[in-house]
C-alpha cells in the first residue's frame, strides 16, 4: 500500500494537527506503518531532531508529536520547510533541519521553486518507506491570493494525486459557510480532491447538527466524515491557540494545601512554549499566559520563555511595563525563570548583530551573564543535570553566555556548567528541562518556598505518559467518531471518481 490523505483546514487552528495526529495513531494502531508530513510549517516551535550524520536540525513541534503518535522517533523529513517568523514581515527559513536563509514577502517567490521541490522530493521518499503517509497542509486552501506556486495545500495533492478532507472548527462558528466556500473557491481540478469535511471540537447535541450535515452533503456532494466532539484533555501542543488569557490545561486540584499560581509572559514571537505545558500537567499548579503586568503581581512563579526575537520583544516587555513587573516580581524574592530567549533578557546586555542588528541593548539585569549572538545556530540534544536530578532538554538558539562566571542552573553530563542561578532568578538556554520529572519536582519545591506558597508538588506525574495518554485520546476520538471505513478506502484508493463541480471555482486573477 501506499496510501496518503491531506488534511486541510478551512482556517489555522481548525484542528488540522491534531484530527492528522489521530488519524497517525488510529492507523498506527491497526497496524499500519505510517508517517506524518507538513510541507511547509510556519512555527516558531520547533523540537531538534538528529539528522541522518548525527547533527541536530529542526522541524516543527506537531510534526514530532505525530511521529510520536505513529511510534516514531521525530525526521527530518517530516516537516522539510520551516518558517520561523522573526517580525510581521521576515522568517528565518528551515530546509531539512537547517537554518539556510531569511525570507521577506519580496524573496519568496524566488526561494519557493527550492522549496517546493525538496518538500516534493521528500515526500516521494518518505511514500516509498512507509504504506500511509498523513499530510497536514497549512492555513486554508483557498487562500485564494497564494495559490500559485502553493505546495502544501491542494499544490502538494495534486502533485500526488491525493484526497483531501477539510477540517473545521464549529466552536467558532460559522462552520458550514466555511466548508461550502473552501471548497467553492477551488479550481475544478482541485475540488476533484476533496472528498468531504470533519467537524471539529463540537459541544452541542448531534441531533441538531444533523440537518445541516445533511444540508452541506447535498449542496456539495460530500459527506461530512465526522464530527469530533470538544476534548478537555486535547491541549498539548495547542500552538496555534497560545493566546493571552489562555490558561493552559486542566490541571487537577492541588496535591498539597494551595495552587501554585504561574504567570508566562506572553511574547509576541514566543518560541517553545511547550516549557509551560510540563509545568502545567501537574496538580496544582496554574499556568496562565499573559500581557498584563497586574497578572505578575499575582503570580508565584513568572516565566520568561522563549522567544524569535529576543531584543524586539524585550522592547515589548519594556512597552507594556510587563518588564517593570518582572523586576518587581524578582525584587519580591518570588521565583523567575527565563528559558533560552526569556534567559537572554535577563542577562547584563546583549550584543546582537544577526537576529535583530541592534548592537548592544541592556537586559533587564537580572543575571550576572552578557549574551552574544552568533551567526551559527547552536542546535543540540543535551543532558545533565540540575538540583541533584537528571536532565533532558534541547537547544536552539544563536545566543551565547560570552562573559560572566554565574552560579549555573544545570550541568552537562561532561560538567559544563549551563544556565545561570541568582538567589530566586533562574535561566536556561535548554527547552524542554522540566520535562523531567525529578527535576521538575525539585523546581516547583523550591519556587513554592520562595514564593512562600504551600503548595507540595505530586510525587508521582510522569510527564511522558501524560502525553502518551493524550494522543491515546486523539486516537480514540478519530476511532469512534469518524467514519473510519470511509477514511481507510481514501487513504488506500485516493480520490473519489465523480465528485460535483461547486461553482464558482477559483477565480481568475484580476490584472
Ligand atoms: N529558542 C529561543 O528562545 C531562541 C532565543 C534567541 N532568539 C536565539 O536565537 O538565540
Amino acid at each position: 500500500m501506499s496510501g496518503g490523505l491531506l488534511v486541510a483546514g478551512t482556517t489555522s487552528d481548525a484542528g488540522k494537527s491534531v484530527l492528522t495526529a489521530g488519524i497517525c495513531r488510529w492507523l498506527h494502531r491497526n497496524g499500519v506503518r505510517v508517517a506524518p508530513f507538513k510541507a511547509q510549517n510556519m512555527s516558531n516551535n520547533s523540537v531538534v531532531v538528529l539528522g541522518p550524520d548525527g547533527r541536530g536540525g529542526e522541524i516543527g513541534r506537531a510534526q514530532a508529536m505525530q511521529a510520536e503518535a505513529c511510534g516514531l522517533a521525530p525526521d527530518l523529513r517530516f516537516n522539510p520547510v520551516l518558517l520561523k517568523p522573526g517580525s510581521d514581515r521576515s522568517s528565518q527559513v528551515v530546509l531539512l533541519g537547517e537554518a539556510i536563509d531569511t525570507v521577506t514577502a519580496g524573496n519568496y517567490r524566488s526561494l519557493r521553486p527550492r522549496l517546493a521541490e525538496t518538500a516534493y522530493a521528500t515526500l516521494t521518499s518518505l511514500r516509498a518507506e512507509y504504506d500511509a503517509v498523513i499530510c497536514e497542509g497549512a492555513g486554508s486552501p483557498a487562500e485564494i491570493n497564494l495559490r500559485e506556486g502553493d505546495f502544501v495545500n491542494m499544490g502538494l495533492a495534486r502533485r500526488f494525486g491525493l484526497p483531501a478532507i477539510v477540517v473545521g472548527d464549529i466552536d467558532r462558528g460559522g462552520v458550514f459557510a466555511a466548508f461550502f466556500g473552501t471548497l467553492a473557491l477551488l479550481s475544478a481540478q482541485d475540488q476533484a480532491l476533496v472528498a468531504g469535511f470533519v467537524i471539529n471540537k463540537f459541544r452541542g447535541d448531534l441531533g441538531l447538527l444533523r440537518p445541516g450535515n445533511d444540508m452541506i452533503t447535498a449542496a456539495t456532494g460530500r459527506p461530512v466524515h465526522g464530527v469530533l466532539p470538544f476534548h478537555r484533555d486535547v491541549w498539548l501542543d495547542a500552538e496555534d491557540s497560545l493566546a493571552y488569557g489562555t490558561t493552559l490545561g486542566r490541571p487537577g486540584p492541588p496535591h498539597g494545601r494551595e495552587w501554585l499560581r504561574v504567570a508566562v509572559v506572553r511574547l509576541p514571537r514566543i518560541s517553545n512554549a511547550t516549557d509551560a505545558e510540563a509545568l502545567a500537567a501537574e496538580p496544582g499548579v496554574r499556568v496562565h499566559l499573559t500581557v498584563e503586568p497586574g497578572d505578575l503581581a499575582d503570580a508565584d512563579l513568572v516565566m520568561l520563555p522563549g522567544s524569535k526575537a529576543t531584543v524586539s520583544d524585550l522592547a515589548w516587555l519594556r512597552e507594556t511595563g510587563l518588564a517593570d513587573a518582572v523586576r518587581a516580581h524578582a525584587a519580591a524574592g518570588k521565583p523567575l525563570v527565563g528559558v533560552c530567549g526569556g534567559y537572554q533578557m535577563l542577562a547584563e546586555s546583549i550584543h546582537d548583530e544577526v537576529e535583530s542588528g541592534h548592537g548592544v541593548t541592556p537586559g533587564l539585569g537580572l543575571l550576572p551573564v552578557g549574551i552574544t549572538f552568533a551567526a551559527r545556530k547552536t542546535l543540540a540534544r543535551s543532558e545533565g543535570s540540575a538540583l541533584g536530578a537528571p536532565v533532558r532538554g534541547y537547544e536552539i538558539h544563536h545566543g551565547f553566555v560570552s562573559s560572566g562566571e554565574p552560579e549555573p542552573l544545570l550541568r552537562y553530563d561532561g560538567g559544563e556548567p549551563e544556565g545561570a542561578v541568582a538567589g530566586n532568578v533562574y535561566g536556561t538556554h535548554w527547552h524542554g528541562a522540566f520535562e523531567s520529572d525529578e527535576f521538575r519536582r525539585r523546581f516547583l519545591t523550591v519556587a513554592a518556598r520562595q514564593a512562600g506558597r504551600r503548595f507540595t508538588v505530586a510525587p508521582d506525574t510522569r510527564y511522558a505518559t501524560i502525553r502518551e495518554r493524550a494522543l491515546d485520546v486523539l486516537g480514540d476520538l478519530v476511532a469512534e467518531h469518524l467514519d473510519t471505513e470511509a477514511l481507510w478506502r481514501l487513504i488506500e484508493k485516493g480520490p473519489v471518481a465523480g465528485l460535483p463541480f461547486v461553482p464558482p471555482g477559483a477565480p481568475a486573477p484580476v490584472r
